[in-house]
């Protein structure tokens, strides 16, 4: 069973990632993925190898043309106790001096690069690559949907701030940040992207006071788009998919790159162009740049209006 909440009939695993933190399935009747932590015994903590995983899997995902929307949830419940979450951060157990480490127990062997890090020689050096992981979600050019079937928490809670919409377990979701409780912080998108879903007294609380908000309380602040009933969340989040998928490709990527674009500073602005610049190389325009280059010969624009 890959999860209480999981129909097997509406998804398929994808078949080339033997993945041991996360699993990872695309719907069988629309362009949509699902990519879900599986560390349900310990609310789906991440550790590096969980990371290098997401990463690997989110990154697929932005490659398939045919793929309009991702599901980003949590497996569950836990074998232990029955408790459900999305996730709950970094893995304490595998912090060490300089972040979180890899361990013989990883279930990943790391990317390339980590591999080349990780010979004997070299000391291993502690990673916090769940914001890359974050950067990637806000990049992909298609909805991430966060969808929490319980705790969201530290790094996990950060994760659900940077999806474009959260959707929640009205029953089990709870939001909670401990960053400052086990002395780590999300500078960023976590706690300053948060303050304007939210505002800046809110999410200043979320961080300082640490309080637990249920799913009818964050829909309330914001930062959840819809608390639904827990046996609901997932066909719920197909649903939203689906709708995602029959719009239009090209005005959801463009619609997601503006809404990043004003917060995002010349980063946006450099995703949001490049965007345009692929629309700009779809014209007969740019077909003629390229041509009268290719021909050694002086373009000629004189047929193109100069639009207003
Ligand atoms: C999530 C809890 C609130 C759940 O509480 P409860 O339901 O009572 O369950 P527990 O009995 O506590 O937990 C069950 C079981 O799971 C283990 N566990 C839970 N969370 C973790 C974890 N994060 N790491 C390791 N293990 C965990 C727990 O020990 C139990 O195990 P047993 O063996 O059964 O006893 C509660 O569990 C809780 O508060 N968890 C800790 C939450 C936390 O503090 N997370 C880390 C926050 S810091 C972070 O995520 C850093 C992320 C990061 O990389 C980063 C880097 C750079 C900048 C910013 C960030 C960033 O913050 O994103």
């Amino acid at each position: 069973m890959v999860s209480a909440l999981f129909d097997p009939e509406k998804w398929e695993p994808i078949a080339e990632f033997d993945f041991t933190d996360i699993t990872y399935h695309r719907a069988t009747e629309s362009g949509t993925v699902r990519i879900a932590f599986d560390r349900p015994a310990v609310r789906n903590a991440f550790r590096p190898g969980t990371v290098d995983e997401l990463y690997d899997a989110l990154d697929h995902a932005k490659r398939q043309t045919d793929v309009g929307c991702v599901l980003l949830t949590g497996n569950g419940p836990s074998p232990k106790d029955g408790g459900w979450a999305f996730c709950s951060g970094g893995d304490q157990s595998v912090r060490g001096g300089s972040g979180y480490e890899y361990g013989d127990s990883d279930g990943s062997d790391g990317t390339e690069d980590e591999r080349e890090s990780n010979d004997d020689d070299q000391p291993k050096t502690g990673r916090l690559h769940i914001l890359e992981v974050q950067r990637l979600i806000r990049h992909i050019p298609k909805p991430v949907v966060c969808v929490v079937p319980g705790w969201a928490v530290g790094g996990g809670h950060s994760l659900h701030v940077v999806c474009d919409l959260t959707i929640a377990s009205a029953e089990h979701a709870k939001f909670l940040q401990t960053d400052p409780d086990v002395a780590s912080f999300d500078g960023g998108f976590g706690s300053a992207y948060l303050a304007k879903q939210i505002g800046q007294k809110k999410a200043r609380e979320v961080f300082f006071l640490g309080k637990t908000y249920d799913a009818d309380e964050a829909t309330e602040m914001g930062m959840v788009n819809e608390a639904v009933p827990h046996d609901e969340l997932e066909s719920t989040a197909l649903s939203w998919a689906e709708t995602i998928n029959g719009k239009s490709p090209t005005a959801i990527r463009m619609l997601k790159y503006g809404f990043n674009a004003a917060d995002d500073g010349m980063v946006g602005q450099q995703v949001f162009a490049g965007e345009a610049t692929r629309l700009a190389y779809m014209t007969d325009e740019a077909q003629e740049g390229r041509e009268a280059f290719m021909e050694g010969r002086e373009p000629d624009f004189s047929d193109v209006p100069w639009h207003y």
